[in-house]
Formats: structure tokens, C-alpha cells, sequence
């Protein structure tokens, strides 16, 4: 026993020092098997993948055994089925927050040390005392439309029964197709297919990111491209949170992070903080990058589908935010009072 415990502590006492943008060196004490770093998450077959990945990549970056790292699976309000089941709208459950405050507060009681989100169910700005500016690689930002009978929008039959609990796929497919009749599908991945399954509608909405993260070549996915269906601010990329005063944390999540996604990601929130975005505004938006230069590409319609506001620009990459703020600005103008107000 007590062999064991020195062995353990020798590894705790051991520094790795990591080159930070190449400009300083600074020493890190890792964790260990006996004082693991604490991975928060969801417990969502989805969100599992992503923390699964989070720790493949750490490891991975710091040559560590995977039980350096414990995943802390934390139960949401809005993993509450019986809440989500209720068809009540988001927002009475706790709106954007739904997923995340139960993590963050642990994150900021310290019983975990990082925690891994989906950015794009994520406000635009986390509580005092956190930062969320670690992404990993961005996978696939399209949307897939998933159906066992239908490869295409337009093969979808008039009438055609359509499942999906997005605001923004609603409107997104109501503007393009207004005879289809959009049925709430709420649920992770696994439940809403289960639902399709059982015939209550011709086909529903994934991310494409979703189904790859899960390996789920089995489901007849066919990815719509974004000139098609604008994908959600965010789409496709995973973010890290962490504690502001956390200098471990901070050093580490520095060796994962994706510079190119947080320039991608800066515009694209930028965009959604302008125009307010709530679960109740049909918002769409996506930066691509060329070089030096940054697309931007946004979207607001009005929720019963009737009525789409589109802006597609480019600027350098470093002034992404700003063309994300002016983008909000000049749809929001376009779009004048009322726009986003429910009609159904
Ligand atoms: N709102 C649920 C959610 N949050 C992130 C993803 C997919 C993965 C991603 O976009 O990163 C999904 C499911 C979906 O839209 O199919």
C-alpha cells in the first residue's frame, strides 16, 4: 500500500511542459489515475461520444493513460423525460439554460473540472467565473434529413408529415415547402428515431455531426447542404468549459483547442449574441474559412415559415465577430418589429 501510494505520487510530482503558441513554456502538473481530472457531461449516448472524444484527445496530447480522466455523467433539467414529454416550450422549462446549469454549477462548486457541451445548445455567455473557449475540430456542420422511404426535400409527398422540435428546421422547411405539416419530435437521437420508426411521421432532422459522432452508418441519413438548410449557429462543434481560476485546466484545454472552429465559431456566436437569439427565434448561421478570408452566411425567418432574411459576406478572419454583429444588425433592420413574434 504504501509502495503504491509513493509510486502515485511520483507521478503526481511530475511536470510536463507544453510550448504554448510557441512563445512560453509553462509547467503543468497532470492529472493522474489518483487524482484524475473530472470530465462533466450529460449522460445522452450523444453527449457521452463527445466526452469520450474529449478524453481521447487529452490523452492523447499529453500521453496519458485514459483513467487520469473520470467522466462525470450530470443529470439536466432537461434530461428530466417526464418534463421534456409535458410538450411544454423550452422556454418554461428553463430555455437555453436547460442543459447546462446543473454542469455549470459543478463546475464552479469544483466536483468536476472541465465540462464538455454541444456548442450549439449553448448561450452566448456562461456565468461568472467560467470560460468556454476550448473547441475541438469541428465534424460535419450539415443538417441530414433521415427518413426510410425519402432521399430528398422535394421527394417528400404534398402533405407529407414532418418531425422535428427545431424552430429553425420548422420555419426553415415551411418557407421552402409550406404544404408539409410539422409534428413536435422531441428526444435525443435514439428517441426521435424510435419515433420514425413507429411511422408517426415520413421523416425527421438530424445533424449530420450527431450521427457521425455515434457511428450510425445504419440510419438512412442523406445530408442536406447548407445552401439548402442553414445550419444552427454552431453546429457541429464541441466546446470545453472551465473555471477562469483553473490553471491546469487553462494549459491543457490549450493543447485540444481548434483555432480555426474559434474563429469559425467567434463570427457565427457574435451573430446569434446580436440578434438576441432564444430557443424562440428561427436562427440559422455559418463561417467557412479561405485562406485569410471569412464567409459568414446568416439567416432569420419568421417562425411560421413565411418569410426568410438572408446575408451572405465575407471579411478577414480576425474580423469575424464584428461582420457576425453587423450581419445581426442589418437582418434585424430588414426585418423590422414583430418578425420573430409567434403566429401560428
Ligand atoms: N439540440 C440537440 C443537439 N445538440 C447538438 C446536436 C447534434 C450535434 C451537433 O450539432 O454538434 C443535437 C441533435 C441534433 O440536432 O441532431
Amino acid at each position: 500500500m504504501a509502495a503504491n501510494c509513493q509510486g502515485q505520487q511520483a507521478r503526481c510530482l511530475s511536470w510536463h511542459y507544453v510550448a504554448i503558441k510557441g512563445q512560453y513554456m509553462t509547467q503543468i502538473d497532470l492529472p493522474s489515475p489518483a487524482s484524475p481530472l473530472k470530465i462533466g457531461t450529460r449522460g445522452s449516448p450523444l453527449a457521452l461520444a463527445q466526452a469520450y472524444e474529449t478524453r481521447r484527445r487529452l490523452a492523447a496530447a499529453f500521453d496519458l493513460p485514459h483513467d487520469a480522466f473520470e467522466i462525470v455523467v450530470i443529470k439536466t433539467t432537461g434530461d428530466n423525460q417526464a418534463l421534456i414529454a409535458a410538450d411544454k416550450p423550452l422556454k418554461e422549462l428553463g430555455g437555453k439554460g436547460l442543459f447546462t446549469k446543473e454542469i455549470e454549477e459543478d463546475l464552479l462548486s469544483g466536483a468536476i473540472d472541465i465540462a464538455v457541451h454541444s456548442m450549439k445548445d449553448m448561450p452566448v455567455a456562461q456565468p461568472g467565473g467560467l470560460l468556454l473557449d476550448t473547441y475541438l475540430p469541428r465534424e460535419d456542420v450539415r443538417d441530414a434529413l433521415i427518413s426510410p422511404t425519402c432521399g430528398s426535400l422535394q421527394d417528400l409527398a404534398k402533405g407529407a408529415v414532418v418531425g422535428t422540435s427545431s424552430l429553425r428546421r420548422r420555419a426553415q422547411l415551411l418557407h421552402r415547402r409550406p404544404d408539409l405539416h410539422v409534428v413536435q419530435f422531441r428526444g435525443n437521437v435514439q428517441t426521435r428515431l424510435l419515433k420514425l420508426s413507429e411511422g408517426v411521421a415520413e421523416c425527421t432532422f438530424l445533424a449530420m455531426a450527431g450521427l457521425n459522432r455515434l457511428a450510425m452508418a445504419d440510419v438512412p441519413a442523406t445530408a442536406i447542404e447548407a445552401s439548402d438548410m442553414l445550419p444552427a449557429v454552431a453546429q457541429g462543434a464541441i466546446g470545453i468549459e472551465r473555471r477562469v481560476t483553473d490553471r491546469r485546466a487553462g494549459d491543457m484545454l490549450a493543447a485540444i483547442h481548434d483555432s480555426q472552429t474559434g474563429e469559425r465559431l467567434a463570427a457565427e456566436r457574435a451573430f446569434l449574441a446580436a440578434l438576441d437569439g432564444s430557443c424562440e427565434t428561427p436562427i440559422a448561421g455559418l463561417a467557412t474559412l479561405d485562406g485569410t478570408t471569412l464567409r459568414l452566411r446568416g439567416e432569420v425567418l419568421r417562425v411560421d415559415g413565411s418569410q426568410s432574411l438572408t446575408d451572405d459576406q465575407s471579411c478577414p478572419i480576425e474580423d469575424g465577430a464584428q461582420l457576425g454583429r453587423e450581419m445581426a444588425a442589418e437582418l434585424l433592420a430588414r426585418a423590422g418589429t414583430g418578425f420573430f413574434d409567434w403566429k401560428n
